[in-house]
């Protein structure tokens, strides 16, 4: 077995709040194949779906008709175009849209781009032929681009870079259009359609126009989000996570579920985005897990997973419970610039949390009052769980989704009853500037009233 780390196919971001290391980096390493078949005979069947289902490369190819998802939240409506001008090949999956207006994004669809076939002509016009001007993020993959098609439809352009040409990262692209053709959640990133035209490799998204987690955590955005609001995107990504693993035809491990992969509409909705390093799971029902390669970003991934390759499910509860424990304390899962114990922010919460001090863990913009601390600690002591150690330790995704309702009631019951005392005035919810307060030992993780 052999291991090594390649350089990150992460964004790279303006410098974080805390400068502290991003430590994005993706880790590859090659996974001893225990089950070559049984992964042979997956992979084989994923590219036949994707072929089948998904992808119709000649004109007049009419898609194989496809078993209704019955478990989605949301059935699909797929079209299929098979009506691209002689001098490209023009694929397209695309969707009949039924966006709840309460999620507010990509709104002025009005279901016409299940009807509205794209060619590379309307992807030039909708970014000024791949003008700077609508560039709105980069990644490992390529750049993203906001569109308008002529219908008034706003996207999200993802266009691959050449680089995608070598075979991996070609794989890559044709996984995360397989998977995110087949899924459809208000929690989970759409997508509306692929397109392949010469060296061009082109998927077309839902536009979600509020930023990234991360921006808002990092407060690139201009706002501080409350504990409430916080409590409400886990829930939004738990829901999401529970989708992929459990009512999706397969189980999809999504295995990155970071903040910067989790996009916020207007109305402080989460959806997760990013399926590039999804894999399907595999086919056995039996298979207790699939060996692979194991990617996904330091700081996040299951150390068991990275220790025996063995993927399943519960990697995403873990990288989950690290991304609870940033949502807490709004610090990234590696803080460089901090003293040795608290470099580690999962470690430091845990600690804190032992300690009974999981007040001082809290993100000091976050306004401090009986409910949230309550949350706040709530949270952390379900991350706790998600990031135990072993899988058999940690609760699956749906129980999450229990634990975070329960949490998001009870928070709500001590919001509703400290209001009467929040209307004499009650200092103690009033929100918290990050005031430092240097405690013997200099360190600066100790936050005062006023
Ligand atoms: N659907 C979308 N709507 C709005 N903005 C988006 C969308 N998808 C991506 N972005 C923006 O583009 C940035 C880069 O996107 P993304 O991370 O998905 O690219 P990538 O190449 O897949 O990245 P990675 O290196 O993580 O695989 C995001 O951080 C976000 O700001």
């Amino acid at each position: 077995m052999d291991g090594r780390l390649s350089p990150a196919l992460q964004t790279s971001s303006p410098a974080r709040r805390n400068s502290s290391s991003s430590q994005a980096l993706t880790v590859y390493s090659q996974a001893p194949r225990k089950k070559p078949n049984k992964i042979l005979r997956s992979v084989k069947a994923a590219v036949k779906k994707f072929t089948n289902i998904i992808i119709f490369r000649s004109k007049g190819a009419k898609p194989k008709s496809t078993t209704p998802d019955t478990s989605s939240i949301h059935r699909r409506d797929v079209s299929y175009s098979a009506s691209a001008p002689s001098t490209e090949t023009n694929i397209t999956s695309t969707s009949t849209l039924r966006h709840s207006e309460s999620y507010g994004s990509s709104t002025s669809l009005n279901a016409q781009l299940g009807t509205f076939n794209f060619s590379i002509k309307d992807i030039h016009e909708a970014t000024g032929k791949f003008s700077s001007k609508y560039e709105i993020g980069k990644g490992g993959f390529g750049i993203v681009y906001k569109g308008r098609f002529r219908d008034g439809s706003l996207v999200a352009i993802k266009r691959a870079k050449q680089s995608i040409y070598n075979p991996s990262l070609s794989k890559e692209f044709k996984n995360e259009v397989l998977t995110l053709s087949r899924i459809e959640h208000q929690n989970l990133v759409r997508l509306f359609g692929y397109l392949e035209h010469g060296d061009e490799r082109i998927l077309v998204l839902e536009y979600v126009g509020n930023g990234t987690l991360k921006d808002h955590l990092d407060g690139r955005m201009g706002n501080v989000l409350e504990m409430a609001e916080r409590l409400d995107i886990a829930i939004d990504v738990a829901h999401a996570v529970t989708y992929l693993h459990t009512y999706t035809e397969l189980t999809i491990i999504h295995r990155d579920i970071k903040p910067s992969n989790i996009l916020i509409t207007e109305k402080l909705k989460a959806k997760v985005s990013d399926f590039g390093l999804a894999r399907l799971a595999s086919e056995d029902p039996g298979a207790t897990h699939i060996s692979t390669q194991a990617k996904g970003t330091a700081g996040y991934m299951d150390p068991e997973y990275l220790r025996t390759y063995q993927l399943t499910e519960k990697s995403d509860v873990y990288s989950f419970g690290v991304l609870l424990v940033e949502l807490v304390s709004g610090r990234h899962p590696i803080e460089q610039n901090r003293p040795a114990k608290e470099r580690s922010t999962v470690k430091w919460a845990m600690q804190k949390l032992k300690e009974r001090e999981a007040v001082l863990v809290m993100d000091p913009s976050v306004r401090r009052n009986p409910a949230s601390t309550y949350a706040a600690e709530a949270m952390l002591k379900l991350a706790r769980q998600c990031v135990a150690p072993t899988r058999q330790l940690r609760p699956s995704m749906k129980r999450c989704v229990e634990v975070l309702w329960e949490i998001r009631k009870n928070h709500r019951d001590r919001v509703a009853s400290s209001t009467p005392r929040r209307a004499s005035a009650n200092f103690a919810d009033k929100k918290q500037p990050a005031r430092p307060q240097h405690d013997e030992d200099g360190d600066r993780h100790k936050y005062i009233s006023v």
